[in-house]
């Protein structure tokens, strides 16, 4: 790693954090948090992560939003059940049509949620882990950060790593390639992050699976790192898509992030291939490669 690298590895990585809640209650200040949690057909696990982060709800968190997707399964029912409000893609910005994928919700939550700090966590997590919310709010609550990143380790299916398939095979080349300064970020994809509203409400967000990679580019280009932290959470378990979902992801998160580093891509479909009886055939699927406008600067219904 470059030497810049090394040193923010060294001072703004948490590899055991340890922030109690109390400490971290004191240390809000008047600053108020939400938790948002995007969920398309999570019902699951929805309720779970909910229930683990609803023990927070009235002292470190001020309020718990899951941002449905268009689930046409029980996640909103599961997720009301277990205590979280639900907003639909269309309660908020109700005149703009909504654009499919994760990044879409993620910038409705903006206009749906109003804590000064918001943590997001994906409602596919197994097993999830209540220590993630404080863990992921201490830098930002102690320090002068704007973005903090989750790493972990990630169990795939059976075995117990080799989970984060597109971020060590396409996200962690792309970014050591164009911002080598960003080589540092253990989990640069992962979905359990918390950033300041004042960095996400002036940033876009890509409307797909690249919404991550957009905002920690965004990121680092508006603050450097001394603006990004990166905390511990142990292990990090979750539904794991096949590869030929994941093949639609890297088509996202690559457009985002060759757009982000000035590298103009206009992605067509992606084809991909499926065994048919003995015969592979051509498979393709339309890759949204979109931007959501900066939320400051969406005014109410024109
Ligand atoms: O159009 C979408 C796609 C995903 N998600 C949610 O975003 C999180 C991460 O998505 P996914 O699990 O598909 O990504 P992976 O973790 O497999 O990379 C999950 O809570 C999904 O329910 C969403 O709200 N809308
Ligand atoms: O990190 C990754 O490689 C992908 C796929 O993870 P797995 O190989 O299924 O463990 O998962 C992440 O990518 C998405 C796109 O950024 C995020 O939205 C997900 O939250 C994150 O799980």
């Amino acid at each position: 790693m470059l030497p810049s690298v090394e040193r923010w590895f060294a001072s703004h990585t948490w590899q055991q954090p340890s922030w109690s809640v109390e400490e971290l209650v004191a240390l809000k200040r008047g600053r108020t948090v939400s938790v948002v949690l995007p969920a398309l057909n999570e019902e699951a696990t929805v309720g779970d992560v909910v229930s683990v982060v609803k023990p927070f709800v009235g002292s470190l968190v001020d309020e718990l939003v899951v941002m449905d997707s268009g689930s046409v399964d029980e996640t909103v029912v599961r997720a009301r059940a277990a205590g979280a409000r639900v907003v639909l893609r269309t309660d908020v910005l109700p005149w703009l049509e909504p654009l499919p994928g994760k990044g879409e919700v993620l910038w409705r939550s903006l206009a749906a949620t109003s804590g000064d700090l918001i943590v997001f966590l994906d409602s596919d997590l197994v097993d999830p882990d209540p220590a993630f919310v404080p863990a992921l709010l201490g830098p930002l609550l102690t320090g002068d950060v704007h973005l903090v990143k989750g790493f972990y380790r990630r169990p795939l299916r059976l075995e117990s790593s080799g989970g984060g398939r597109v971020t060590e095979l396409v996200a962690r080349p792309l970014l050591n390639t164009l911002r080598p300064e960003l080589s540092g970020v253990v989990q640069p994809l992962g979905g359990e992050y918390a950033a300041t509203r004042s960095f996400l409400e002036s940033v876009p967000f890509a409307a797909g699976y690249g919404v991550e990679i957009g905002l920690l580019l965004d990121a680092h280009r508006r603050y450097g790192l001394s603006g990004l932290a990166q905390v511990n959470l142990g292990v990090r378990k979750h539904r794991n898509r096949s590869l030929l979902q994941l093949g639609v992801m890297s088509s996202q998160i690559m457009g985002t992030a060759l757009a982000r580093c000035g590298v103009a891509v206009s992605p067509g479909p992606l084809t991909q291939f499926v065994q048919v009886s003995d015969e592979w055939l051509p498979d393709s699927t339309d890759v949204l490669v979109a931007d959501r406008p900066p939320m400051m600067h969406v005014v109410e219904q024109p």
